[in-house]
């Protein structure tokens, strides 16, 4: 198959503020807004940002629990939007979840056997023996024995449910698992196994992973590449490796300069810059980091930057680091999104 995994293009989500039947003209929070990206099979593409820019809606649209204002997301090329029943069934088992609190995403009255089986019983009946075979597998492949199976869970620590939440989500064999602070409520010892297990699997069964985190340690540990979002934008996509050793965009260098700690994994992205972020409702004109920018020019309060490609393989949205050219400002500078993460990594 050529061509990225998944390909979400200008992908915009606004919450109508109020309801009613009128929606024309009332006011709407801008979560998303236009926003694009590629992931290739086997990448780990981690979304970065502070609170509320829209890291968890991104999540949300991509397993479509909420359906898009605008834009696409396409699976090995196919609009996931256009999908009737049983294509939509089948696209579903590629794409799988995992939720940040393993406590409250897991039914307390079901066993972890059977947890873990229910997706593969939505789609077809078990006996008792395959359903036993099929946990005890699940068990295995994250680091479980497979007598857990047996247990509650609230006879799991944290770090058991948070593996419990993967192996459910590996029940369907996905190709693509979206991970939203998926580690965030562990202990950092915890983190670091749950980590390496997501990074084991990934080499095992070449895994990919849109991987949702406020906590750069994390992200450095893990991501091939790094989106960063500001009020619902995407404002620099990076190699993860270029991106920690030279931020281009005013707004990643300061979440970078806020986080060096001689424990990275403990890095956290509370209040990055100066100022509030503002509010999605009525975002600033132009772009909408100007008044927190120290580099802001003119231009930046009229005009939205594009995101315009970088010779090391990254894309920046920012008129003052990345001054768009006639040909650089093509349309979301979409071939480089796509760039096969070989070509920029090396991993
Ligand atoms: N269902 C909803 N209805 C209305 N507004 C929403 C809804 N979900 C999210 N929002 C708003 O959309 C914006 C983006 O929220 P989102 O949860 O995606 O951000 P986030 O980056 O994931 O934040 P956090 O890290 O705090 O979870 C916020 O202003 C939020 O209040």
């Amino acid at each position: 198959m050529n061509g990225p995994l998944l390909k979400v293009e200008n992908l915009t989500k606004h919450y109508p503020l109020g309801s009613g039947i009128f929606k024309k003209g009332i006011p709407v929070i801008r979560a998303v807004e236009d926003v694009s990206f590629s992931v290739e099979a086997g990448e780990t593409l981690c979304i970065v940002g502070e609170s509320g820019c829209g890291k968890s809606t991104v999540a949300r649209l991509l397993m479509r629990l909420v359906e898009p204002t605008g834009g696409r997301v396409l699976i090995d090329g196919t609009d996931i939007a256009g999908l009737k029943k049983d294509a939509l069934h089948a696209w579903r088992r590629r794409m799988q979840m995992v939720f940040q609190d393993p406590y409250s995403s897991l039914n307390p009255r079901l066993t972890a056997g059977q947890i873990i089986t229910e997706p593969v019983e939505n789609f077809e009946r078990l006996s008792r023996k395959q359903r036993q075979a099929l946990a005890a597998d699940l068990l295995r492949q994250v680091g479980m024995s497979p007598e857990m199976m047996h247990r509650l869970p609230s006879e799991l620590s944290g770090g058991q449910r948070q593996r419990l939440g993967i192996a459910r989500a590996l029940a369907l064999q996905p190709s693509l698992i979206i991970a939203d602070e998926a580690v965030s409520a562990l202990d950092v010892s915890v983190q670091a196994q749950i980590l390496n297990l997501l990074l084991d699997l990934q080499q095992q069964i070449g895994l990919a992973f849109v991987f949702i985190s406020h906590d750069l340690g994390v992200v450095e540990h893990i991501a091939h590449r790094v989106a960063v979002m500001y009020l619902g934008r995407i404002v620099e996509l990076a190699p993860s490796e270029a991106f920690f050793a030279k931020p281009v965009h005013p707004y990643t260098e300061a979440l970078i300069a806020a986080a060096p700690v001689p424990d990275p994994t403990r890095v956290r992205l509370e209040a990055p810059v100066e100022g509030e972020v503002p509010s999605p409702i009525n975002p600033p004109s132009g772009c909408a980091f100007h008044p927190r920018c120290p580099l802001a020019v003119e231009r930046c309060r009229i005009d939205v930057p594009p995101l315009v490609p970088m010779a090391d393989g990254r894309v920046v949205a920012c008129h003052v680091r990345a001054p768009a050219t006639d040909v650089a400002a093509e349309p979301a500078a979409a071939a480089n999104l796509a760039m096969p993460i070989s070509a920029i990594t090396g991993r």
